[in-house]
């Protein structure tokens, strides 16, 4: 997923500051890597690292980032490698000085390298963010260099250029030195992006932060603007309109940032952005007490067990060390953390039937050990229930799931649910699934859109292509799935190597810190 963060202060004041505490409200997009990039004086201040937000940085580090304006990111990898080298922002130094921050993936990649090399770029990594970067610093060249295209539309045509090039899911946030902070999303509006406000510390200026999710926007206090718009359509050939962003120049009115987009219409959020209910169902009655998987899965238990009258009972002590184990880099790595996050009360499984509600299956890594914990925890019968639909088909768009054959729902249809509750040693599973008659999706559809709407959101439809296998950008078929499969395959090794530093902060933190208290 990857967690971006812009953020535009009055111009005495440091950006360093919110932006860190943005990374930190956004941590559970990405744990592998974190950046932040500030301006001071024409000069880029840059620090990233591997390792979590507290983790890469500390005050030294924090003092150096001068400057009131920046850009920030947590790493998810989903192109690439998990290398320090392709922690973000990345940075050029032609036109000018441009840096970006990249959430999503981008799609028919080898065709964009190629031609970056036919333009002379070099890249340096094998991320996808790299080159987005590099696409946009041609167009800004191209634009910026022309006399007729002056200042911020010469930066609206140029991200109009890159949006018709590029096809993928991404939301990005970008500087250009002397000219500001800009940020867009893809024409799709695939990945989030909100934006927001408030006003300076006693003063009566505003100062702005886009943020992937408005949940950093509200811990410090911006009042929420609304979504980054998408553009309606990939934008025409050199056209310069309607506006995909717009730049906030520096000196200039902060209010340019107000001027992001416009024309949102059929803007398309990937649905795991949404956390929604699974329905109650009939095989409610011998079930004796249901149970959440910390922590996605705590509202959608809730709800269940409501909707069910069955008691709900947190069964699961969580380790507030360890992190999100989905986004873990390697499945050793997923699976070991799984027992190292979640260990279960004696007390609430012992000679009970539980129902243990996670917020949805995908490799199935974390459903097989707490389903076995259950079991060691006395449980008589374990059965276990996704808030989510099965997830079938692989996500291009910016989620590290490339290849259906890793996805646990993928072998086995809506009629071979036992066999499938055997592979994870349930005694039976359920899917959130549409009363019958309904559409497959409509319910969750319903939901996310209605939840979407109440938050001001704009979206209008959904990203649904784990479940239906529908992807909606050009490039996405049945040979270019193959092509990522092979690419995984190659891969794997390098992605365990990789995960070694993880290991190493999971494991000595815990212990210590509670004894030190
Ligand atoms: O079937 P899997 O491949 O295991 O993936 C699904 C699990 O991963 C996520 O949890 P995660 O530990 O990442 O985060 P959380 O603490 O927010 O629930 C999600 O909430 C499920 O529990
Ligand atoms: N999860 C993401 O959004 C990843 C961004 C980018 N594709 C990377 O691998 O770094
Ligand atoms: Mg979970």
């Amino acid at each position: 997923m990857c967690g971006i963060v812009g953020v535009l202060c009055a111009d005495d004041s440091s950006a360093v500051g919110p932006l860190y505490e943005a990374l930190l409200a956004l941590q559970h997009r990405g744990q592998d890597a974190a950046g932040i990039i500030t301006e001071d004086a024409g000069r880029f201040c840059l620090h990233k690292d591997n390792g979590m937000v507290r983790d890469v940085f500390g005050p030294a580090q924090l003092t150096n980032l001068r400057g009131s304006i920046g850009i920030g990111h947590v790493r998810y990898p989903t192109a690439g490698s998990s290398s320090c080298a392709e922690a973000q922002p990345f940075y050029v130094n032609s036109p000018y000085g441009i840096t970006l921050a990249h959430n999503g993936n981008l799609v028919d990649l080898p065709t964009l390298k190629r031609d970056l090399e036919r333009e002379f770029r070099h890249l340096n990594t094998g991320s996808d963010s790299e080159v987005l970067l590099n696409l946009l610093a041609i167009e800004l060249f191209s634009n910026l260099s022309s006399p007729s295209h002056e200042g911020t539309r010469s930066v609206i045509l140029a991200v109009n250029e890159l949006l018709r090039r590029c096809s993928g899911g991404y939301a990005c946030v970008s500087m250009i030195i002397g000219y500001g902070l800009l940020a867009f999303r893809d024409p799709h509006g695939i990945r989030p992006l909100s934006y927001g406000r408030r006003l300076a510390e006693g003063s009566t200026e505003h100062e702005y932060m886009v943020a992937s999710e408005s949940g950093a926007l509200n811990a410090l206090g911006f009042e929420l603007l609304g979504d980054v718009r998408a553009p309606r359509r990939p934008p025409p050939r050199r056209s310069a309109g309607p506006p995909a962003a717009a730049p906030a120049r520096q000196g200039a009115s902060h209010a340019q940032l107000l001027r992001l987009g416009r024309g949102a219409a059929g803007a398309r959020a990937v649905f795991f952005e949404y956390v929604y209910f699974a329905r109650p169902d009939s095989a409610a009655h011998d079930i004796d007490v249901v149970i959440p998987v910390p922590d996605t899965a705590r509202t959608a238990a809730l709800e269940c067990a409501h909707a069910l009258d069955i008691p709900y009972r947190e069964g699961f002590m969580k380790n507030r060390y360890v992190g999100r184990t989905f986004i873990m880099p390697a499945q050793g790595l997923r699976k070991k953390s799984v027992r190292q996050k979640l260990s279960p009360i004696a007390s609430e499984f012992a000679g009970r039937n539980v129902l243990l509600v996670d917020d949805s299956i995908v490799r199935g890594t974390t459903s097989s050990q707490i389903i076995n914990m259950a079991r060691e925890a006395g449980a008589k019968r374990v059965y276990m229930a996704s808030a989510a639909p099965p997830v079938r088909y692989p996500n291009v768009y910016g989620i590290d799931m490339p290849t259906s054959a890793e996805l646990l729902a993928s072998r086995y249809s809506d009629e071979q649910m036992d066999e499938m509750a055997r592979e994870i040693g349930a005694d039976r599973i359920f899917y959130q699934a549409p009363p019958p008659g309904r559409p497959e999706l409509d319910d969750l559809r319903a939901s996310i859109l209605e939840e979407a709407a109440a938050q001001g959101s704009s979206i209008r439809g959904l990203d649904c292509s784990c479940f239906d296998g529908k992807y909606v950008t050009e490039h996405v078929g049945a040979a270019y799935l193959q092509s990522l499969a092979q690419e995984r395959k190659a891969n794997r090794g390098d992605s365990d190597t990789n995960a070694c530093h993880l290991l190493y902060k999971l494991d000595p933190a815990p212990a210590g810190a509670e004894r030190a208290r």
